[in-house]
């Protein structure tokens, strides 16, 4: 596997999920596979799950690790072809990522969208960059349109806590108050339809359709209630305005709507409904602390589960070089 930034680059779900289950038994089974070889991980933006799980999870595989922030000590890198660099860019990308693919056998890179040019973020530019030009493996770690390694963990924690064959999972849009990426729901919506038995529902106010290409064939409800009903997962997220049914609101909080916050009582028409968030969460904005410290919240497994979804990554990619 040469790239993973969406669901199929794993290949069969259903071996790429016996592999979590079987990683999760035994985390340090393949640790004969990352020796000598090292791990780079390139940080644009912040991180705390993602930064730990997945140092945990190369570590677990017997890697070396490298951990770059970007924005704090590296040079301030021009991203634009063609730019006359007098300005306060030292360096350019172009030279930067086949410089870092020298130091490493693996890179994992965090860039988050813009959100200001759609075509641009939609075209994971900085992503593709980094696969085109490092001469290495690339996995995203959060970039502008996807975060797979949380939509595989996700994954994971629904199978591990489904009490029915076919769980109901809702996929709800809730207040923020700063303009937040669709990485995560759109990978979310990815992974939910590709999943073999689950009855996936998107919710949001009318103008927040996702990108068509994530949402694929799952019903979308702009009833909240009527979507939440008999649900068995709710997995909220905010996401700034996607920019589909009008370009000019792409990356705009175009809703503050405080009713979409989930609380106890959108929690009482689940069908005793379990909830997940990947973090961080901005507590009664997004869910109530009465919801979020529930029996029923999974935001703690889900989030120990990104060191299994990060395992199977890198074991792949280890197994393929
Ligand atoms: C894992 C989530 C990362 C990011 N969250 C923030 C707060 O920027 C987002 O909403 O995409
Ligand atoms: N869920 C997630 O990716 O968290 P971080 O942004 O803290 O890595």
């Amino acid at each position: 596997m040469n790239c993973f930034i969406n669901v199929e680059d794993l290949g069969p779900l259903d071996k790429a999920m016996a592999e979590a289950f079987e990683i999760k038994n035994d985390r340090y089974k393949y640790q004969h596979l990352g020796k000598n070889k090292t791990l780079m991980m390139i940080f644009f933006n912040n991180s705390l799950r993602t930064r730990l799980s997945t140092q945990k999870a190369a570590m677990n595989l017997g890697m070396n690790v490298i951990v770059l922030d970007v924005n704090a000590g590296a040079w301030k890198l021009e991203t634009e072809r063609g730019v006359i660099m007098d300005g306060d860019k030292s360096e350019h990308l172009l030279e930067a990522i086949p410089v870092m693919g020298c130091y490493c056998d693996l890179i994992g890179v965090r860039s988050f969208a813009g959100l200001t040019d759609r075509e641009y973020d939609y075209a994971e530019t900085v992503l593709q960059q980094f696969i085109k030009y490092s001469g290495r493996p690339v996995f995203a770690m959060e970039t502008a349109t996807v975060h797979p390694l949380q939509a595989f963990a996700d994954l994971i924690t629904i199978e591990e806590h489904k009490v029915v064959e076919r769980p109901k999972v809702v996929l709800t849009w809730a207040p923020h108050c700063r303009a937040l990426p669709q990485a995560v729901p759109n990978s979310f919506a990815q992974w939910m339809n590709a999943a073999p038995d689950v009855d996936f529902v998107i919710t949001h106010p009318e103008g927040y359709e996702l990108d068509p290409k994530f949402v694929g064939n799952a019903r979308v409800e702009y009833d909240q209630k009527k979507a939440f009903e008999g649900a068995d997962f709710i997995y909220a997220k905010n996401w700034s305005n996607p920019g589909v049914t009008n370009l000019a609101d792409y990356g705009k909080i175009t809703s503050k709507d405080m009713s979409w916050t989930v609380d106890t009582e959108h929690m009482s028409w689940t069908n005793n409904g379990k909830f997940m968030h990947c973090l961080p969460v901005r507590r009664n904005l997004i869910v109530t602390d009465d919801v979020i410290e529930s029996p029923n919240s999974l935001v703690i497994p889900e989030a120990a589960n990104r060191e299994i979804s990060c395992s199977v990554v890198i074991k792949r990619m280890l197994e393929a070089l």
